[in-house]
């Protein structure tokens, strides 16, 4: 047998292994239209596990990239002994369509990435009768809201990093068009954004499944415009934007600079809010602060509420990692969660990747899931965290950053000068650190680690009303995280 054939038939094996197993995971609805329409194609060689798949058209390719991509990887870690390359690709243009004709092999097939898919990409966006015969099954319209149904309100973990977002989103949800119009969401990397907004569609559409709803990332709206100008079909796009009655519009800072697009965004948004349609937008940002968007946009994004996304504080972290755990369907104990926790803070989605390392591990060891195995699991990422932010890095950023003598950190001064940032630097300390309470006192100038407790429990309590305060441990914790 020829190394290109091994390959393939390491590839189709694998695949056969993944549809057994995702069949008796999944839904038999959701196996049937997006598991079943992908098949497999050439992969790369034996020793270095690539599992290539075909998906029929840039629809499916989207959905299962954004939902089942993670699910297949870790199989193919269970499979081949390490985590392989996974390569999602469309059928060569013009080709037949993989799941209806001959695979098409991998070298001509297109990247993965739907952006990089070309114009005259075999499926519309807009064309339904074509998303109706692939999908053929009876909740068209859900599918077409492009919503994910895992993010709801009930999956998502509240806490003061993001108490205000979610109490604004279940108002919208409530009164969509009636309340907050635009709602504005921003927030850094991975604070649960996006998981915000399909909660809104999720809501809206459960309440009233008549109401069109759609869920785009900007870049595919982008893509839609390109679309629709290289097809002169701007009628018809105008006509489908206008007629939504929720548009959840993510990542809006990608606008940048896209002049065409944001001007068709201001026409379809003026449209949308004269008809009390509803409009959330995400950013990673602050309106005022998004480069290169046009001013007349960004004064409109004032006209309803802004609300932020905050990193979550350890405790939310750890409630994070249960309830990710218990959609997993493992057990994970308190020491475990916390262990990830305290090490991953920088965004959620880093908290999740190190989870479904440690349970991956721990299956493809066949072993529990313990603070051994998670250690073991993590041991790479553990080390390089431990090795990035020590406690003199916090004390010096804090002293920086309030203009005060690193000395203070360790000084019994009590002025307030000194103090607080001091008990800032204690939080942080903390807050990024896995060091514990008496190390952390031991390291400003032999505190108790009663004293350290206390420094943490005011500055929880300070910044919910001091806006000031809040926003500069906002912007330390920034800058520590790097
Ligand atoms: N509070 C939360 N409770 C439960 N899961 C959360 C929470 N916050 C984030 N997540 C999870 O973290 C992952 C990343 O979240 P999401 O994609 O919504 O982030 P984002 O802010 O939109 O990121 P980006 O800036 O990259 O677009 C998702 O799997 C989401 O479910």
């Amino acid at each position: 047998m020829s190394q290109a054939q091994t390959a393939r038939s390491v590839n189709q094996d694998f695949w056969s292994f993944c549809l057994s197993r995702l069949e008796q995971e999944l839904p038999t609805q959701q196996f049937n239209t997006w598991i079943k329409a992908l098949s497999a194609c050439e992969g790369g060689g034996a020793e270095q596990p690539t599992v290539a798949l075909q998906a029929p058209n840039r629809f499916v390719l989207q959905w299962v990239r954004e939902r089942y991509l993670r699910r297949i990887g870790e199989l193919g870690t269970e499979f081949y002994g390490a985590e392989p390359e996974i390569e999602l690709a469309l059928p060569a243009a013009g080709a037949p369509r993989a799941a209806l004709a001959p695979r098409a092999p991998a070298a001509q097939a297109q990247a993965a990435n739907a952006s990089e898919a070309p114009p005259a990409a075999p499926v519309l966006l807009l064309d339904k009768t074509e998303d109706e015969a692939i999908l053929g099954v009876t909740d068209v319209a859900y599918e077409k809201t492009r919503l994910n149904p895992d993010f709801t309100f009930d999956t998502l973990v509240t806490g003061r990093a993001n108490d205000l977002a979610r109490a604004a989103a279940m108002q919208v949800a409530q009164n969509p068009g009636t309340s907050y119009n635009p709602l504005f969401v921003y927030g850094g990397v991975g604070l649960g954004k996006t998981h915000l907004i399909h909660a809104i569609g999720n809501a809206v559409y459960r309440a009233n499944p008549r109401m069109v709803i759609r869920y785009v990332h900007v870049e595919d709206y982008y893509a839609d415009v390109v679309r629709a100008y290289q097809q002169k079909s701007f009628d018809a796009f105008k006509r489908y934007y206008r007629s939504l009655d929720l548009l959840l519009i993510d990542d809006i800072q990608f606008f940048n600079n896209k002049n065409r697009t944001q001007e068709e965004f201001f026409h379809a948004f003026n449209a949308l809010t004269e008809a009390r349609k509803q409009i959330v937008i995400t950013c990673d940002t602050y309106p005022k602060d998004i480069q290169g968007l046009e001013d007349r946009l960004i004064s409109r994004f004032d006209w309803g509420l802004t609300v932020q996304i905050e990193p979550p504080e350890l405790e939310m972290r750890v409630a994070i990692l249960k309830k990710k755990a218990e959609a997993l369907r493992v057990a994970v104990d308190d020491d475990v969660a916390f262990l990830i926790a305290k090490n991953l803070r920088s965004n959620v989605r880093e908290l999740e990747g190190a989870l479904n390392k440690v349970v991956a591990y721990a299956r493809f060891h066949n072993r529990g899931i313990s603070l051994e195995v998670a250690k073991e699991a993590l041991k790479d990422l553990l080390n390089a965290h431990n090795r990035q932010l020590s406690i003199e890095h916090i004390q010096k950023t804090v002293a920086d950053y309030y203009k005060i003598k690193v000395a203070d950190m360790h000084s019994k001064k009590r002025t307030r000068a000194v103090a607080r940032p001091r008990q800032v630097a204690m939080w942080l300390a903390k807050e990024l650190t896995p060091m514990s309470l008496p190390a952390i006192g031991d390291a400003f100038g032999g505190r108790d680690h009663t004293t350290v407790l206390h420094a943490c429990r005011t500055i929880t309590e300070l910044r919910l009303g001091d806006h000031q305060l809040n926003h500069d441990v906002h912007v330390l914790t920034q800058v520590l995280r790097g």
